[in-house]
């Protein structure tokens, strides 16, 4: 997928807002609290005339990961959009409610929405290098990212990002910080995307096809470390992937997708491995040939090959034409054949 620029509208979830007075004070939420409902979502697409997604409901709790999976244009990224308040400019919300951490999103201000995104709200993506200024040093981007955010004076914010960057797992964080984006292999980069999306202490993190570009040994590296950031700090997580693979490392329940429309809905272990709608079954058969347990195998491979991603930039190269080249070739003739 190449990004447009409704995708780098997206990066504008994540991003500092444009003033600081926007920083906002996060509330602290007991644990049981939502800190996202979605509940019975439509969206419209007003120009085509025609409701794109007909009625999407989860709700997510700290610690909690949600995975939407379908095929291309069965409206992932769409719900993903409506909960950042970004949908492309021709389409609304139009049924049912979206709530962050209790609040309403229908009607929120501007200026309400500059200070959830990226302290409540916050999200990942695929192509990580076309998010980042290519002539800034990456742990400026985050740092800037924490001095807005989090209000955190120059040094301080320094300090942070540093910190952010050993959390995301980069070896020799200080070194990293003085890179620029072109020095970083596909997986650092995305490391870095997660550290700039954490940086202000989201309770939820959308991550829309945030490893399709890596291949399979990065890709289940970043899936870990989303998942230990869940797992130590109760980051609730909403991973869209059209990789049922991915879904099933990382996610307590998941959401079938067809045409806009949810076929079918459960605990992660009982949609993919005991699926009850013929979609989702196909969905799964069309997976049965690589496999859903190749993450287990990768996992093993991760292990062994820990150097791979953690500092050298070996897979560099392979990430070099913006990211789907960095793909494996498992995931190349999927597509192909979509
Ligand atoms: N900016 C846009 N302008 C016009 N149509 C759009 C736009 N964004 C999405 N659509 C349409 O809305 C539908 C749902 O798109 P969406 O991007 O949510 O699907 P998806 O499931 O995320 O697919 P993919 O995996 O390919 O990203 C598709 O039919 C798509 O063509």
């Amino acid at each position: 997928m190449t990004t447009t620029q409704a995708d780098r509208d997206l990066v504008a979830a994540t991003d500092v807002g444009d003033s600081p007075t926007a920083t906002p004070t996060p509330r602290p939420l007991p644990a049981d609290e939502v800190v996202l409902a979605v509940r019975d979502v439509r969206i419209r697409d007003n120009v085509g005339d025609r409701e794109i997604v007909h009625g999407v409901t989860f709700e997510l709790r700290p610690g909690q990961a949600v995975g939407i999976v379908g095929e291309s244009g069965s409206g992932k990224t769409l719900t993903c959009r409506a909960a950042l308040g970004i949908l492309p400019e021709h389409f609304t919300v139009s049924g049912g409610t979206i709530e962050i951490a209790g609040e309403d999103i229908a009607g929120l201000t501007p200026a309400r929405w500059t200070a959830l995104r990226g302290s409540t709200i916050s999200a990942v993506f695929q192509d990580p290098g076309s998010y980042l200024n290519p002539s800034l040093r990456v742990g400026a981007q985050i740092a800037e990212v924490v001095r807005v955010k989090a209000g955190l004076r120059r040094r301080a914010a320094r300090a942070r990002a540093v910190e952010l960057l050993a959390a995301v797992r980069l070896r020799d964080p200080e070194l990293v910080y003085g890179q620029y984006p072109h020095e970083l292999s596909g997986g650092m980069l995305q490391r870095v995307l997660i550290a700039a999306a954490i940086a202000a202490g989201p309770r939820v993190l959308i991550a829309d096809e945030a490893t399709t570009a890596l291949d399979v040994t990065v890709q289940a590296e970043v899936l870990d470390l989303l998942a230990d950031l869940r797992e130590r700090t109760g980051l609730a997580l909403v991973v869209v992937s059209h990789d049922l693979a991915v879904v099933a490392q990382v996610c307590d329940e998941v959401l079938v997708l067809r045409d806009g429309e949810v076929v079918e809905q459960g605990p992660t272990e009982q949609v993919l491995y005991q699926p009850r709608h013929a979609y989702t079954r196909m969905l799964i058969d069309e997976h049965e040939q690589y496999g859903l347990e190749r993450f287990l195998d990768a996992d093993a491979d991760a292990d062994a090959d820990a150097d791979a991603d953690a500092g050298t930039g070996a897979e560099a190269d392979a990430d070099a034409d913006g990211g789907r080249a960095g793909a494996p070739a498992r995931d190349r003739e999927f597509d192909g054949v979509r």
